[in-house]
């Protein structure tokens, strides 16, 4: 198991607020964030390229916090792959063995499973110059994993490739996660990809940890607005809490002219008060569109109004609704092949009230009212 407690860092003037995450022995989380929030310089205080100002790293319960970066039994592949270009595939794979440790008379025997996992056997004997994007991520993983590190960290992993490839590393890297069994931690940019890899998912915003948890937990209920926004949830609405009791909150939300009783249990840990600001959403393809004679919740909020705009998606149909009397849009995402039916028409959506999320609001944040 991974743990970290309390780490932090200054580098120039970005801080790394006290960070603490525990990983399983055999998960695989991914770390998430905007750009600039501090994702690498976390997977290199792990690694040992950096030492944290406070705080302690714990790899099995060992202590790693002082221990150099070539003992700490860690595979890392860094955004920049650093494939040797000198050596073949097999020699670089073998150098992911013979840098961390004496020969073995073992090491071609690990080097050949690894080809043969990550289907490198006709390429075993190239040079990196004449290798693909893919293939070359396919040796560097290959190669981070020769040492059969306790530990597997991946910055990036798939950033340089395009969309093909990347599919098809997906399916690979996760077969060889499981079957190896090793923690993984992996920092991405793409939401599908962190949502794909991540059992559990952390997000980093500005050097402070946002949240963490199951990944459909954090798509789904994103704990605090910068989160909903780094996840690009459109549907946020400012609200007031009117009440507060035991099973909930009674929340108003004066944009769509609702008020709405929001159970405890879909509150997150946010201490919300009567009368606190906060902001209430929902993610698009949670918002039904209701069709005549289709049954539904009657506790369920239903607003009329019309269709403003419509994107076709490769997957998805993207629209905007406008209620009738507000000057909110909703954004929904349906199925592709509604978009015919739906052009210019009048219709109802249903919000069902166990879909929002509820958000404190703070000073500084702003809102569109
Ligand atoms: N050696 C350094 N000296 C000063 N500032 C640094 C140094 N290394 C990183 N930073 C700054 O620390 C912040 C976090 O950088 P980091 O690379 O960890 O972010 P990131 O979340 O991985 O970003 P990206 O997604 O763009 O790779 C950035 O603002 C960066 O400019």
């Amino acid at each position: 198991m991974l743990k970290l407690e309390g780490i932090t860092l200054r580098t120039g003037s970005f801080t790394l607020n006290p960070l603490s995450l525990e990983i399983h022995s055999g998960e695989c989380h991914a770390l998430l964030g905007p750009s600039g929030a501090g994702k690498s310089t976390v997977l290199e205080l792990i690694v040992g390229f950096r030492r944290p100002a406070a705080g302690r790293i714990f790899l099995n319960g060992k202590d790693l916090t002082q221990v150099p970066v070539e003992r700490r039994d860690v595979g890392y592949l860094p955004q920049q792959l650093a494939i040797f270009p000198h050596l073949s595939v097999k020699e670089n794979i073998m150098y992911g063995i013979r840098c961390r440790r004496k020969p073995h008379g073992n090491d071609w025997a690990v080097v050949e499973s690894l080809i043969d996992a990550l289907d490198l056997g006709d390429l075993k004997d190239r040079m990196p110059a004449n290798l693909s994007g893919g293939e070359r991520q396919r040796v560097a993983l290959a190669r981070a994993l020769a040492p059969s590190p306790k530990l597997l960290i991946l910055d990036e992993p798939f950033s340089a490739l395009n969309e093909t490839f990347r599919r098809e590393l997906w399916g690979l890297l996760k077969s060889i996660q499981q079957r190896y069994h090793v923690t993984t931690l992996m920092v991405t940019h793409d939401l599908e990809e962190a949502f794909f890899f991540g059992e559990k998912i952390h997000i980093l915003i500005h050097g402070t940890l946002h949240q963490s948890g199951p990944r459909r937990e954090v798509f789904d209920r994103p704990a605090t607005l910068e989160a909903a926004r780094f996840l690009g949830i459109p549907n946020l609405f400012p609200a007031m809490v009117i009440d507060k009791h035991d099973h909930g909150i009674v929340v108003g939300l004066k944009s769509l002219g609702l008020q709405l009783s929001i159970d405890r249990n879909t509150l997150g840990n946010a201490e919300i008060k009567k009368g606190d600001s906060v902001v209430l959403g929902i993610r698009p393809e949670n918002v039904v569109l209701h069709l005549s004679g289709q049954p539904c919740s009657q506790n369920d909020p239903r607003l009329k109004g019309e269709v403003v705009e419509m994107v076709e998606g490769i997957h998805d149909l993207s629209i905007s609704f406008k209620p009738y009397d507000s000057d909110a849009v909703i954004k929904v995402t349906t199925e592709r092949h509604r978009s015919e039916t739906l052009h210019h028409k009048k219709i109802e959506i249903i919000l069902p009230i166990d879909r929002f999320f509820c958000v404190p609001l703070n000073r500084n944040d702003c809102t569109e009212e």
